[in-house]
C-alpha cells in the first residue's frame, strides 16, 4: 500500500471533508494515508472548556477556552460544529482549519452528516468525500466485528447510516463516493482524490 518509490505533488491544498456511516473504515483508510503522507496533512485544533490536562499545550492539543468565550464564538458563527460531552464543549473553528492551509497542509476533517452541511455554508471551499459501505449487511459485519458496540449503538449507528446514505445518493452533495469495498482499491481512489496521480 506504501508508494514509497513515487512522490505526489497535492493538486489541491483544499479542506477535504471525509464523511460517511460509521464503521465503513474512515479511519482505516485515513490511518493509511496519513502513513503514506507524513508531511502533507494537519488536523485542526479544537476548542474546548474542559480543563488541560498535565502535558497538554494550549493552541496545541486543545485551545482552552471558558464557557463564555465558546458561547461567544458559536454565536458568532465561529464553529462548524460543537458539542457538549459530560458537561464540557468541544468545537471545529473555522479559523482551526485555516489555520492548518496557513501552515502549507491539507486538512482533512472527519465529521458526519449535520459537519457537512456545515462546513457547506463557510467559505472554507472545501472538497466532500463520501466512504461508502460495499452494503448495508457489510456495515452491520463491520461494527459488529470492530467489538465497540452493544446493541443499541449498534441499531443507533445503522439508523443513522440509513440518512447518511439518503443523503449521500443525492447528486452534488459529494464530490467523490468511494465504496471501501476492498481496502486497497478504495485506498488508492482516496489517495488520488486527494493528492491527484502520484509522479514516477
Ligand atoms: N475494506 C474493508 N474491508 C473489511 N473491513 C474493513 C474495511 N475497511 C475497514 N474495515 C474494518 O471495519 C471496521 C470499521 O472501520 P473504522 O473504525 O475505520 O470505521 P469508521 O468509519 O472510522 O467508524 P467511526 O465513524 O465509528 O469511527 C474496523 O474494524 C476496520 O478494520
Amino acid at each position: 500500500m506504501s508508494s514509497s518509490t513515487t512522490t505526489t505533488t497535492p493538486t489541491s491544498k483544499r479542506p477535504v471533508v471525509l464523511s460517511g456511516p460509521s464503521g465503513t473504515g474512515k479511519s482505516t483508510l485515513l490511518k493509511l494515508l496519513f502513513k503514506d503522507h507524513p508531511n502533507t496533512f494537519g488536523f485542526s485544533v479544537s476548542h474546548t472548556t474542559r480543563q488541560p490536562r498535565e502535558g497538554e499545550k494550549d493552541g496545541v492539543s486543545y485551545h482552552f477556552v471558558t464557557r463564555p468565550e465558546f458561547e461567544r464564538a458559536v454565536t458568532n458563527g465561529e464553529f462548524i460544529e460543537s458539542a457538549e460531552f459530560s458537561g464540557n464543549y468541544y468545537g471545529t473553528s473555522i479559523k482551526a482549519v485555516k489555520d492548518v492551509l496557513d501552515a502549507g497542509k491539507i486538512c482533512i476533517l472527519d465529521i458526519d452528516m449535520q459537519g457537512v452541511i456545515s462546513v457547506k455554508k463557510t467559505d472554507l471551499n472545501a472538497r466532500f468525500v463520501f466512504i461508502a459501505p460495499p452494503s448495508p449487511d457489510a456495515l452491520e459485519e463491520r461494527l459488529n466485528s470492530r467489538g465497540t458496540e452493544t446493541t443499541e449503538s449498534l441499531e443507533m449507528r445503522l439508523r443513522t447510516a440509513k440518512k447518511e446514505l439518503a443523503y449521500a445518493a443525492i447528486p452534488g452533495n459529494h464530490d467523490k463516493i468511494i465504496i471501501n469495498d476492498d481496502l486497497a482499491t478504495a485506498y488508492k481512489e482516496l489517495e488520488r482524490f486527494i493528492l491527484g496521480e502520484p509522479k514516477q
